[in-house]
């Protein structure tokens, strides 16, 4: 363990237009919230340094490790369907890069960590609702198996910040296997530097898809499997119930990571129209949505590759069309494979889509929670005995009733030892996701009352969201009517 970090920086090597050098600014009086110690293991960074005062002077901004070659990404993006041709990290500083245990490169980054020359009208700075909110929700991401952003560290600035009132400001150390997004091509291709687009997509493919570097046809296959891992990660979020909530093209990672825990929530009672963003009247990224728009996302990136793609322009686009035609059948298998195991069936027969399908809607009818109807189908699944907790979850009993008699009658077509389902579904449906009006409730503690014991604990709890913990049953169930939060505002 060293207490210099091991930075192996690549991106600040890439030509100067790509982004702005810049110094993350000092706060007045840094204080530690917490450390994520095993993250911190993992890319060979001793958690105790890191706690240290020295650690924590580095996570603010204070002090900038011998190593580190801090910049700001330059961007672009279309926000709400607008393009903005300037975005970029406008309160993010990329600190260096870290190879992890694993071998995989990763970014260190600090966000909350001040002004940068992308910074427009913006103050640079993060509250600590916000940082909290992030490192919550990514670490369960993480947890439940979704790949994301990580939250390496979150420290208080001991500074307050302006938003619709004054409230503390934060800094999130997050980690991320790049910051790569579609609005960093989107930034290339708008200013016609089909060199510069040309030089990013190389980078990309050597740190993210080294193996299609080999192929024929390098930047059609880049774009083949930035759609496939876009699909697949949608799937994702869908089978756990995940709404993100501002999936501009700026949000949307080149590796497949969730990133930017803005306006996102996890649904409570299943309904596809879901929307929690208070800016997204339309209802653009409403849950149901989600793989429509990251379709509509990819198109965004597959124009910036064309020039790459092939000389001729009719034949680019054949090439391009071709590859986004694919996202459909990547989401579909991922999000049709994921529901069967999630209600016990591994095999797919013609009907079973159906069989799923009508369980949705069933639950949409009732207004049956999310994540709860499928942890319980654990138990159903193991005999008649376990549907109780289920049927509880439903306006008409009666409508889960009939739908499980056709359920049970496909599960005995795939027999399998009733304890072993009942283990295999668990390791899918998720007792613990981080429930907003819990997550709420931490920021309420933190920022009112100075008190981030509720914070901790819901972290915990989070970390194993497979598992029953009995001592926290109260974070598996859903609000009740008063505790019920129905829009999240964008809360920077
Ligand atoms: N307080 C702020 N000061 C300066 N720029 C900001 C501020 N808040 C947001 N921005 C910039 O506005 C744009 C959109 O913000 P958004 O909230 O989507 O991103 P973010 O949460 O800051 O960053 P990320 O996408 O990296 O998680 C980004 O370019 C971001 O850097």
């Amino acid at each position: 363990m060293t207490h210099q970090l091991p930075f192996d920086n690549s991106y600040a090597h890439l030509p100067e237009r790509f982004y702005a050098r810049v110094a993350p600014a000092s706060v007045r009086a840094p204080r530690l919230i917490q450390v994520n110690a095993e993250l911190a293991r993992h890319l060979g960074i001793d958690p105790q340094w890191l706690s240290s005062p020295a650690g924590v002077k580095m996570l603010a901004g204070r002090q900038v490790p011998e190593a580190a070659e801090p910049i700001a990404m330059a961007y672009a993006g279309h926000q709400f369907g607008q393009f903005v041709p300037q975005l970029g990290d406008g309160r993010a500083v990329l600190l260096g890069e870290i190879i992890d245990r694993d071998g995989t490169r990763r970014d260190l980054q600090l966000k909350g960590s001040g002004r940068t020359p992308f910074s427009r009208g913006g103050d640079g700075r993060a509250a600590l609702g916000p940082v909290l909110r992030e490192y919550v929700v990514s670490e369960a991401m993480a947890a439940l198996g979704i790949p994301t952003t990580r939250s390496l560290a979150a420290v208080a600035t001991g500074e307050e910040v302006a938003r619709e009132r004054m409230l503390p400001g934060a800094v999130l150390a997050r980690v991320a296997s790049s910051h790569v997004r579609v609005g960093t091509f989107q930034f290339l291709a708008a200013r016609r530097d089909v060199d510069g687009v040309r030089i990013l997509a190389n980078y990309v493919i050597q740190r993210h898809y080294p193996e299609v570097a080999r192929t024929d046809r390098p930047y059609v296959e880049l774009l083949n499997r930035v759609v496939a891992r876009q699909a697949e990660l949608v799937a994702k979020w869908l089978l756990v119930g995940f709404i993100h909530g501002v999936m501009n093209t700026d949000n949307v990672s080149i590796a497949g990571e969730t990133i930017d825990y803005g306006p996102c929530a996890f649904m409570d009672g299943y309904d596809p129209a879901t929307v929690f963003s208070s800016i997204d009247r339309q209802g653009r990224y409403a849950y149901g949505r989600q793989p429509g728009i990251a379709h509509w996302n990819l198109t965004r990136l597959a124009e910036t590759l064309l020039p790459l793609i092939a000389d001729n322009q009719e034949e680019a686009v054949l090439q391009a069309e071709e590859a986004l035609a694919a996202f459909e059948t990547h989401f579909e298998a991922a999000y049709h494979g994921g529901l069967l195991w999630k209600i016990g069936l591994s095999g797919l027969l013609a009907e079973d889509v159906a069989l799923v399908g009508d369980l949705l809607k069933t639950m949409a009818d009732n207004r049956a929670d999310f994540t709860l109807t499928f942890r319980r189908l654990c138990d159903a699944a193991a005999g008649p005995e376990g549907d109780e907790g289920v049927r509880a979850l439903f306006d008409d009993p009666a409508a889960y009733e009939q739908w499980a008699v056709r359920w049970r009658q496909r599960l005995q077509a795939e027999p399998q030892d009733a304890v072993a389902r009942r283990s295999a579904m668990r390791t899918v449906n998720p007792a613990f996701i981080p429930r907003n009006h819990r997550i709420e409730a931490v920021i309420d503690a933190a920022v009112e009352r100075d008190d981030l014991g509720p914070f901790d604990e819901l972290v915990a709890v989070l970390a194993r969201p497979y598992e029953d913990h009995p001592e926290f049953a109260r974070y598996a169930s859903p609000p009740e009517p008063h505790e019920r939060v129905s829009q999240m505002f964008c809360g920077t």
